[in-house]
Order: C-alpha cells, then structure tokens, then sequence
C-alpha cells in the first residue's frame, strides 16, 4: 500500500523497531494518506510508501537494515519539502506530514510524533505550494439526508473554502445548479456527501475525497459550522455541505480547533449573479483556453497589480452582477479611474508593493507566519496611505477610499517590535528590535558585554602573561579558550586550565573566562527564547485583528481590480456601456481577446433588440464564432463591471448566458458529440428566458444532415416563440435562413467572402441578410487538404448544383441564393455607395456594365461565378466613377 501503513510492516508489526512502530500508528490512522514521518532532517516513507515517493519525487531509496531486518526507505529533505510535496500533490496524493512534536534532546526515549499538516490539492496553504492570484478551493456537496426532497429548489448544499484565505462560502439548489456552481468554483478537491446520488457530481474535474459518513450528520455538521457562523441562518443542506466542509478543514490544518480566519461563512444565491454554466464558461474561453498556449479573457483582463486585485478580478468575471445599481457603480469607478490617468498610475505603482494580504492573515492566524510575514504585512500597510491619497476627492471612488483604512496601531507595532529585515527562522534570534522589550535588551546587554569583554581579552592576557602571541577564540564544542603555542608554554599562569591539546598548541581557560562564557550562552539563549515568545506574543495581536485586515484586504483588491479594468479601458480603447437597453446594441465592437493577437480585426456592429433570433449564415473561418463570441463578452464584461470593446455600446441587463458553441467537442464522459450538443441545447431550451442571452453554433451537425436541420429549425422556432431569449444561431444550414420571413423577430445575418481566381479571402464584416456560399471546399484547400481531394470535391459541388431542383428547404448552392448576395451586396453600403456612374465615364462605361450585367444568366451562374462577376462589374462602376475599388479602399 502506497497510502497508509505498508502492508509488509503491519504483517511484521510486532518485530518492528519502537520508530517504525510508531511509523506503522500514525500510517493506519492516515490511512487514504502517503505519510511522510520527520526523522532528523527528512521526511521519510518507509517499504512500498518509500518505492512510490522515490518515483514520483525522483529520489533514491535506500535499503536500511536493523534489528529486525531490512527495508526500504525514502527520504525528502526537510529543507526542500515543498518541491516535493508539489510532486506528490500533482500525483493526486494526500500528504500526512508526521512532525517531531516534542524536543528531540528533551525527549526520553522515542521522540513524539504526530501528523501536524495533511496536505491535499484543496488544501494546501503553502505559498510555495499555491499559484499566486488564484484561489484553491476545496468544496463539499452535500445532502441533508437521502431522499429528503422538501423542497426541490434547496435539496444540496454546495460550500466552498479556501483553506490559504479563509474565504467560505454556502448556497443550495438542485442538481443542475450544483453542477453550475462546481463549474464556477472549479474546486481543486471535493467532499461528496454520503446522501447525494452519483451523477450529480459527474461533471467535477478534481480530486474526490472520501470522508467519514459520520462528519456529514446534521447534527454533527451543525456543532462545527456554529463555530463560524450562526447555524440556523442556513438551510440543512447547507449547514451539512459547510459543517463538514469546515471539518475537513480543519483536519487538513493539524487538528487544532477552529480556523479563526476563516471569518465568515457567506450565503449567496447564485440567481443574483449573471449565470455562467460550465459550457458558458468554457465556450467563451473565460478562464480557459482551448488551445492551451491560447490567451484567455482573464489574461487580457487581467492588469491588476497584486494577487488581491487579480483574485478579486477572478472573482468578478466568475460571477457578473446583475443588480444594475451595483453595475453602475462599477462603471463610475472603472470611469473615474480612466479619466485620471496621475490617480490610476499612482494607484498602481503603490499597489506594487502590496503583498497577499489574505494568505497572510491566513498564516497569521495558523500561528505559521514568519518574522518576514509580519513585515511583508507592514509594508503592504505602509503603501496604503499612498493609495488612500490618490483617491482624494474622487466621488465616486470616495466608498472605497474610506474603507481603506491603513491600520496605522498595527503597522507601528510591527515596525516598533520587528527589525526590518528578519532572519527566516524563528528560534534563532535577530528578529526583535532593540528598546521593544525591557527584559530582552537587558540580556542582549549582558551578552554584548560578555562579548566585549572577551573581545579585549586578547589583549589583557598578552600584556598580563608577556605571551605576545596569545589568541583567544571560541569554537562550537569547546566554547572560549585562550591559545597559547607550544614554545610560550612555560609562561602560562597558574589560573590557566587546559581545554584542548593541539599539535603545536594548547587551549586553557580561566575562571573568569569560564563564567563569562556560560554568561554569554546563558543570555544568548534566554534572548531567542525570549525573542520567539515575544514575536509569537505579536503574532497573536496581530492576529486578534484580523476582521480588520480582512477588510482592508477587500478594499485593496477592489481598488487593484477596478484600476485594472480602467487601464484595460484606456489602452485598449473600451467604452463605457450605457446599460439597461432593450436588447444588445454594439457599435463597431471587437472580440477582446481575438483583437489582441489579429493582425487587423474587423469591427462589428450588433442591433439585436430583445427577443431577436439572429441566424448567421457565411463560409467556414468567415468569423460567425468569433462574433458571436464577442456579443456575448461584451456582456459580460459589461456585467463584470468592465467596460467594452466597441465605439459604443447599450446592452440590457443578462441573467444568463448560454452557449453552445464549436470546441465542446472533447468528450470528456464518454457521450457522443451529438449527444452531448443535444443536452446542451436541452439546458438552453429549458432555462432560457427573455432575459437570456443564447450562442448556438451549428446546432444539429453532429447528426444526419436532415435530422440536423430539423432539429435546429425547431430550437429556433422555439427560442422565438416560447423562450424569447436574445439569440445568434450561426448555421450552414442556409436553408433557415427563410425563416426570417414567417417569424417577426428572426432575423439573417452574413458574413460574405470574395473569392478571385479560386483563392477565398474572408472580409470578416457582418453584413444583413443570409450568404450565399459556403466556400466549403476552398476553406479545404486552403487547410492543405490534398489537390486532387480539392479537385474531386469542386466536381461533386457541381454536380450536386445541377442536379439541385432547389426545393428541399435548401443548403444546395442555389442560384437564388445568388441573386440575393447581389442584392445584399448592392443594399449593405458597398456598390449602393458608389456615386452613380455618369453614362459617358471613361473607357468601359456605365451602358457596358450595365450590358454585361443584364447578359448574366443567372440561372447557369455558380454563386461563386456570380460573386466574382459582382467584384468584377463593381470595380468597373468604381473606376467608372473616378473612384478607389471597394476592395482597395478596404
Ligand atoms: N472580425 C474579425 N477580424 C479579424 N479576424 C477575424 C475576425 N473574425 C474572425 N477572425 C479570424 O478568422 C478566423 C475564423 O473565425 P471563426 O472561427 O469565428 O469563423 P467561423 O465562421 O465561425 O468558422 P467555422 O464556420 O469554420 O466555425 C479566426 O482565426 C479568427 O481569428
């Protein structure tokens, strides 16, 4: 057994050695842990545990051999544990780390061991162990009891806490939302309650831990979360999910009693934020990117200055408003801050200096923080002052300038009691400052005057025995001594006694150097002993504060957060949104993160009034996803609080985004694509309502073409008529598009392409009405498919037209279709905005275009043939008019 006891020591348990004994106690105990037993400088793993860790850790195992035999064993250095905890962690084991807990020297007999820190990937509060800016969560669902179904709406509780901040958090719901809200908390670890179904957690992309049935029993889980919060406040299910949580938690941390940073347990309702499920966040690329080089949102977002300002920024896109007076008063201080670009640099280059606040009142509290904590603590406390000066005056970030209080008493606590630079350790002393503790300078006096009087020494002796080469020195084993060569022996005086005898040397002592020395020891030691007393004394004041240095923590990351969004803003060009419109009004709009890395984006306009079904029709990689997409980031950064990218923008208030689209296709639970599309457009079609925004990307092609089509043609029949949801629907499908006719609010939309000698070049510009081509076959060739495959599937598209009658609902290349994108064309800004030709206009005039347009027979035309004689005839107009080319122009 890798975790718990080794199974060949438990067989031999009564031959073990009094140390493995007690190795082979604690491993049963900690029996779903990989233990890692202190002795000396490593943590050791003994038998098959020691193969394991060897392996995952790349360290050597070693046979060792005692009375009772041989085995293996494995040791991490205590020094450099973290890096192979790491390890450990990444290889999806839990840790138990088995401390010395008693002074070795002190110790009769076998020293005490116990586990002093369980570390899992949930759990883990080591900086070195944790990505900064983020959150690891651990998180429980849970049940009240099985089958307790009360009230359908709150039947699980679903808590979440961050072990390293303290951050908690409960609500309740029913099976979809705590899939949703695993989904938005992405929890490194999860503790599933004995009552709750499998299948409900399905969709967890972590860690399961197992827990003791007993931990999730109401009235056990309610005994701990008392100790956070006032119980009754939540409902059952959420006081199990929490209780046990909290229980867990505190098991992780060593076992000793409540968590005092974990300060409050919020209750949220996920309703009051803008709803992202897991294919929302997954689709818009939030936090994640497909392509795994790929940016995502966050990265582009992400400006802030501190790992508070870039959690919180997490945090805000996780879960967008949807109160409109909160959103507001984003955007007035996301505005406040881009007008004032002295206020947002000065903010900023103070916040620089900002450590982790909550990870330190998290150690603080764990009575972990070092002496280089504390001061980390003061000198984030020392740029507040800074910040808080910037903001003066600025109405509307005058809130949370007030909240910024920089906890003056404290900082000068830590600076009057702490040097400024510590040591690392602890219980070595240099880390109390002179004239902070009475009792502590007066022994420092005592050893410096030791000190100094041995210093002088030298001297004294030389000029009191005549031994001109007399040293005196010290040396850890000996202590002090006075060196005299072997040739000056003669004139040692009779006070001297031998110490040590050197080759050419010998070493005495004297009474008085004796007694100094233990002097000097005696108060070098009571000074460390005295210095931790006092620094763990701090500690603990400073960590009676620790509701105020939560609150402080908030309004950093608030300010970090907000100037970020502003700078993001300025740079980028954003606008602010002028929010509550009826529907989604983009003017020249980007996609955030696309325009980034494009070498030119083309803007986008949107007019999507409420309850519009936009279908989008145009070639493959003509841009219809990534417009899409941009919508649907627009609102939500809107939501978030961030300003958008587009000239100008009006967006309603969304209460859910749902997305289905393209890159959904990894099948992670075995489900067929089709399968999984199905139940994702089963999720919108449900849920949707008037104040949704829905993304459908090619609903239906992971089926027979005539299933497909069917099937997306009845999603949007539905979307207009029963979920009134705010739609784009991009499809190949171009046989729907004339659903634009029967409903009112369905509406086509394009993306065109020109082609010229066979090569496509896409304009990425959305234009009304439905396409006309697919350019299927040229967007394969241009992916590199082999020519004669290319040349193969030009001739089936042929002959496929041909034999098209047009009357199947159509996704034939019709030649009405034809006929359409060359009225789009001439009605969408292009030819229509050409001055008209005059009829006598330079060479090839006007009556021969004119000519050659009429001579077109449509009817035997490709809409590719269609589309460059369009290019073609409109070129001529322009240069009959004296004017630059469209395609120039552009
Ligand atoms: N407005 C734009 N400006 C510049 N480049 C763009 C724009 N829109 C999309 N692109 C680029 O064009 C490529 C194709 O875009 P996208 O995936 O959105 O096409 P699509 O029409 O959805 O294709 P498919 O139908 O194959 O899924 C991407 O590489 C994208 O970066």
């Amino acid at each position: 057994m890798v975790t718990g006891a080794p199974a060949t020591m438990r067989e031999r348990r009564e031959e073990l050695t009094p140390m493995l004994a007690q190795y082979v106690d604690v491993a049963e105990e900690y029996d779903d842990c990989v233990v890692l037993f202190r002795v000396g400088d490593f943590y050791k793993a003994f038998c098959e545990a020691a193969d394991e860790v060897a392996r995952v850790c790349e360290l050597t195992r070693i046979e060792r051999e005692d009375s009772t035999g041989t085995y293996t064993a494995c040791g991490v250095p205590v020094d450099n544990a973290p890096k192979y905890l790491r390890r450990l962690l990444d290889a999806d084991y839990r840790v138990a780390v088995a401390d010395q807990v008693e002074d070795a020297e002190q110790a009769s007999g076998l020293v005490d061991r116990a586990v002093t820190q369980v570390l899992t990937p949930g759990t883990v509060v080591e900086e070195e162990l944790l990505d900064e800016g983020t959150n690891t969560y651990v998180a429980c669902v849970a049940r009240e009891a099985e089958g307790t179904e009360t009230d359908d709406t709150d039947d699980y509780g679903v808590a979440y806490v961050d072990v390293s901040t303290g951050e908690c958090a409960v609500t309740a719901g029913d099976a979809a939302a705590v899939d949703e809200e695993l989904a938005r908390v992405a929890p490194a670890e999860l503790l599933v309650g004995p009552a709750v179904p499998d299948g409900v957690v399905d969709g967890a992309d972590c860690m399961v831990t197992e827990r003791d049935p007993d931990a999730f029993a109401p009235d056990a889980a309610r005994e701990v979360l008392a100790r956070y919060a006032a119980a009754d406040r939540f409902a059952p299910a959420e006081r199990v999910a929490a209780g046990a949580l909290l229980r867990y938690a505190e098991y992780t941390q060593g076992d000793d009693g409540t968590l005092e940073y974990v300060r409050r347990v919020r209750r949220y309702d996920p309703r009051r934020s803008l709803r992202l499920d897991a294919t929302a966040l997954r689709g818009l690329e939030l936090f994640e990117n497909h392509a795994d080089s790929g940016r995502t949102l966050f990265d582009t977002l992400d400006e802030t200055r501190s790992a508070l300002g870039r959690r919180r920024l997490r945090a805000w896109l996780r879960r967008p408003l949807v109160d409109r007076e909160r959103i507001d008063a984003r955007h007035d201080a996301v505005a406040a801050f881009a007008e004032r670009t002295l206020v947002r640099e000065d903010v900023r280059d103070a916040l620089s200096a900002a450590y982790d606040l909550e990870r330190l009142v998290g150690r603080i509290s764990r009575g972990r923080a070092t002496a280089r904590d504390l001061r980390s603590l003061h000198d984030t406390l020392a740029a507040v002052p800074a910040v808080r000066e910037a903001l003066d005056g600025v109405d509307a970030l005058a809130e949370v300038r007030a909240a910024l209080d920089p906890l003056d008493d404290l900082r000068e606590l830590i600076d009057e009691a702490v040097v400024a630079d510590p040591p690392q350790e602890l219980t070595e002393g240099g880390v109390i400052r002179a004239g902070y503790d009475a009792e502590l300078d007066e022994i420092r006096t005592t050893a410096r005057e030791g000190r100094e009087w041995v210093a002088n020494l030298e001297a004294s002796e030389r000029d009191r025995t005549g031994i001109d080469n007399l040293e005196v020195g010290y040396n850890q084993v000996h202590g002090y001594y006075i060196e005299v060569t072997n040739g000056q022996l003669e004139k040692v005086p009779d006070d001297y006694t031998r110490r040590q005898t050197l080759k050419n040397s010998e070493r005495f002592y004297t009474p008085e150097l004796k007694r100094r020395e233990d002097e000097i020891l005696g108060a070098e030691e009571r000074a460390d002993a005295l210095e931790y007393e006092l620094f763990v004394g701090l500690r603990d004041e400073v960590a009676a504060e620790c509701d105020r240095i939560g609150a402080l923590a908030d309004a950093v990351a608030r300010v970090d957060a907000l100037a970020a969004l502003a700078t993001v803003a300025v740079e980028r060009d954003y606008t602010r949104p002028e929010m509550g419109a009826d529907g989604v009004h983009l003017e020249r709009s980007r996609h955030p993160v696309v325009e980034e890395t494009a070498a030119e984006f083309v803007p986008n306009d949107a007019a999507l009034p409420r309850g519009t079904v936009a279908l989008i029709t145009g070639p493959n990689m003509s841009g219809k996803s990534t417009y899409m997409r941009q919508v649907a980031l627009c609102v939500v950064l809107a939501q978030a609080g961030s300003f958008v990218p587009a000239d100008a923008a009006r967006l309603p208030v969304v209460d859910r985004v749902f997305t289905r689209v393209g890159a959904s296709d990894d099948i992670a639970g075995g489900e067929s694509t089709f399968m999984r599309e199905m139940r994702e457009l089963t999720d919108v079609l449900h849920d949707a309502t008037p104040d949704s925004l829905v993304l459908l990307d090619e609903v239906g092609r992971g089926t027979a073409t005539t299933d497909g089509r069917a099937i997306a043609r009845a999603a949007v029949e539905f979307l207009h008529d029963e979920s009134g949801a705010t739609t784009l629907f991009a499809t190949h499908y171009h046989g729907l598009t004339d659903l634009a006719d029967e409903y009112e609010h369905v509406v086509n939309r394009h993306f065109a392409a020109t082609e010229r000698d066979g090569a496509v070049t896409f304009l990425h510009r959305i234009r009304e009405g439905a396409a006309s081509s697919s350019y299927g076959v040229e967007v394969a060739e241009l992916a590199g498919v082999p020519e004669s495959v290319v040349a193969r599937a030009h001739d089936l598209v042929a002959a496929d037209r041909d034999g098209d009658t047009g009357d199947d609902g159509g996704d034939s290349l019709v030649a009405d279709d034809a006929q359409r994108t060359l009225d789009d064309l001439t009605t969408n800004g292009h030819a229509a905005d050409a001055t008209p030709p005059t009829p006598d206009a330079g060479e090839g005039g006007v009556a021969d275009l004119l000519a050659d347009l009429r001579d077109l027979h449509l009817a035997e035309t490709t809409p590719l043939e269609a589309l460059n004689t369009l290019h073609d005839l409109q070129r001529r107009a322009a240069e009959a008019a004296g004017e630059v080319p469209e395609e120039e122009r552009r």
